[in-house]
């Protein structure tokens, strides 16, 4: 039940969570277009990097169509009204680079952090307040500790000036229930709003956002046509309509955010779907951006990649340790080999 209409804040993640479903290759012209829709439609907070954030682009991560600087670039002429954000995961993203976005155009830095990891955020966090933008922190694959962790965690944020604390939902593991609990004890906490990121490998992303949203989240991500890591994230269209629906107050233009969606959808490589091995990321509760690498090491080392994916979660593998994947698939190609021997 609802104890009040609350007013939600949309933070679009489409051509950043989105970078990962596009193996990175989104142009900074498709980028602009996209961008312009969304800002049209009356989206607060428009985010542009790398799917691994600002300097993601590299062997381990992937290499991207273009700079971040000319993602940034092409993007901030065409937002009237949208903040323009970028996302930082501190050892990857530096300084330098937070300096060069906010001269691109950046208003809003997302910090991410693994969820028992927010003391390296400090710097960061400290920087972008410094240079006067908005500070988010963002503790991922939060389905991996309970809610006094998470607590603990964001309060250190809350503490390095961030201005909103994320419980992320990475692995698109949780359930409404974990994700009600988790965020009305997080938002217990702290004096800060609390803002809830999805992915929908078990399907659940939108009813996990409306739970995030029932325990008290006023800040929710999105990404159009649902385009992200894994089987994607919460589709903005979507959660808009649903949001409405329940009776909240959004600031976004139903109509015109489904429009977006269109101007999306040709540029998509495939239709953002829960395929199996997506299933699986959800379901052994691994980071949905290690689904392309590991469809890859599938294919190299002749696996399935769902035996890969429930090895990964055994082996409770995080963000950082795409690499690690490769060696795992290869230990388990040789054991295979000497089962079949
Ligand atoms: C770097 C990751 O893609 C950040 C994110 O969106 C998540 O953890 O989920
Ligand atoms: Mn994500």
């Amino acid at each position: 039940m609802w104890k009040a209409v609350p007013k939600i804040r949309i933070m679009d993640t489409t051509l950043r969570d989105g970078m990962h479903a596009m193996a990175h290759q989104f142009t900074p012209e498709q980028m602009a277009r996209v961008a312009a829709a969304l800002d049209e439609a009356g989206v607060d907070v428009i985010e542009v990097s790398h799917g691994d954030g600002l300097a993601g682009y590299s062997f381990q991560y992937g290499f991207a169509a273009a700079t971040d600087e000319e993602y940034l670039r092409a993007v901030a002429p065409v937002l009237k009204r949208a903040k323009l954000a970028a996302l930082v995961l501190p050892g990857i993203g530096t300084c330098k680079d937070m300096q060069m976005a906010v001269k691109a155009g950046v208003k809003v830095f997302r910090i991410a952090t693994h969820v028992t990891e927010a003391d390296i955020s400090e710097e960061h966090m400290g920087l972008a307040k410094e240079m006067g933008a908005e500070v988010v922190g963002f503790l991922m694959m939060s389905h991996t500790v309970d809610k006094e962790k998470i607590a603990e965690q964001a309060r250190l944020m809350e503490s390095y000036g961030a201005d909103v604390v994320y419980v992320v939902d990475s692995a698109g593991a949780m359930t409404p229930q974990e994700v009600k609990e988790k965020v009305s004890y997080v938002r217990s906490c702290l004096k800060i709003p609390v803002g809830f990121h999805a992915h929908n490998n078990l399907g659940l992303a939108i009813g996990n956002t409306l739970a995030a949203v029932e325990a008290g989240a006023t800040v929710v991500d999105g990404t159009l046509r649902g385009l992200g890591a894994g089987a994607g994230n919460a589709p903005t269209e979507v959660l808009v309509a649903a949001l409405k629906k329940v009776g909240c107050e959004v600031g976004v233009d139903l109509y015109k955010i489904m429009d977006a969606a269109t101007v999306l959808e040709p540029m998509m490589r495939r239709p953002q779907v829960i395929d199996n091995a997506s299933i699986m990321l959800g379901y052994a509760g691994v980071y949905s951006s290690f689904l392309l690498h590991t469809y890859r090491a599938a294919e190299k080392f002749g696996l399935d990649p769902r035996d890969i994916l429930m090895e990964l979660g055994r082996r409770k593998i995080v963000g950082g340790q795409e690499d690690y994947i490769i060696d795992v698939a290869y230990e388990m190609a040789q054991n295979k080999q000497v089962v079949a021997g």
